[in-house]
């Protein structure tokens, strides 16, 4: 089969003002303006979005949000939602382990913010992945299977990324090995099948997550079932998300 396009994106999580993201995110625009092959989406904190979307006018870089409500409008204190979203960014993290663990997000509540948002015509990166615990009692095809089903149910064949980040790879350096991750994104890929078919799932986008950086990334997508990467720590240096992004770069 012929190699999806390669889509790396930055989870800058709870990190800069809006000074830093826009002199993080013009450092990289510079580096990384000729570049083409490779689809690149940075996901700043919702404050910086505005400015972010003006700077990357007319470029090839997408932004994504990190969260969003389930929600179109209403009296729902602190919230943002696909609506208020949709304008600014292209795509939105949706079910990522820190907001499951800090916030309490339920495969349910996940569900309905993937509904939200493909609903509105925002690509949603849907995280699944387990826990250290879970790792080690070899449950992560149950846990997989589980977070995606629920989560995807009654979703008509959505536009959607799956990220693939097991929790314990998550910015402790023990990044999983590219064999094991692709297992776990053919196991997505197989999933997203029984779900909605077989074309759709030669198609799906499906990355890894969990300490990428400049000298693992190659030999993810190497692989044929991981299509890129999404990136926390090493997106918050530019050289390090441009080095990334420069090794996979045809
Ligand atoms: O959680 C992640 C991206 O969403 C991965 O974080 P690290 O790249 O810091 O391990």
């Amino acid at each position: 089969m012929e190699k999806r396009k390669i889509v790396i994106a930055a989870n800058w999580k709870m990190n800069t003002n809006l000074d830093e993201a826009v002199e993080l995110a013009s450092e990289m625009l510079f580096e990384l303006s000729e570049i083409d092959s490779v689809e690149t989406i940075l996901c700043p904190p919702f404050i910086s979005l505005q400015k972010l979307k003006e700077l990357f006018t007319d470029t090839r870089i997408k932004l994504g949000a990190q969260n969003v409500f389930y929600e179109e409008k209403g009296a729902f204190t602190g919230e943002i939602s696909a609506l208020m979203l949709h304008d600014l960014c292209q795509y939105v993290i949706i079910g990522h382990s820190e907001r499951r663990q800090y916030f309490c997000e339920t495969d349910e509540i996940v569900q309905k913010k993937l509904a939200s948002a493909v609903n509105l015509g925002i690509k949603p990166i849907f995280c699944v992945g387990e826990n250290l615990e879970q790792y080690q009692s070899e449950q992560t095809e149950e846990v997989i299977i589980t977070q995606l089903t629920r989560g995807l149910s009654g979703l008509k064949l959505p536009d959607i990324l799956i990220a693939y980040e097991p929790i314990w790879a998550i910015g402790t350096g023990q990044a999983a090995s590219a064999v094991e991750a692709n297992e776990v994104a053919s196991l997505i890929r197989r999933t997203f099948g029984e779900l909605f078919g077989l074309d759709a799932a030669g198609v799906l986008p499906v990355l890894y997550g969990g300490s990428v950086n400049a000298d693992n990334i190659a030999e993810y997508v190497s692989k044929t079932d991981i299509d890129g990467a999404l990136v926390g720590g090493a997106s918050l240096k530019s050289s390090q998300f441009v080095s990334i992004i420069k090794r996979v770069a045809l």
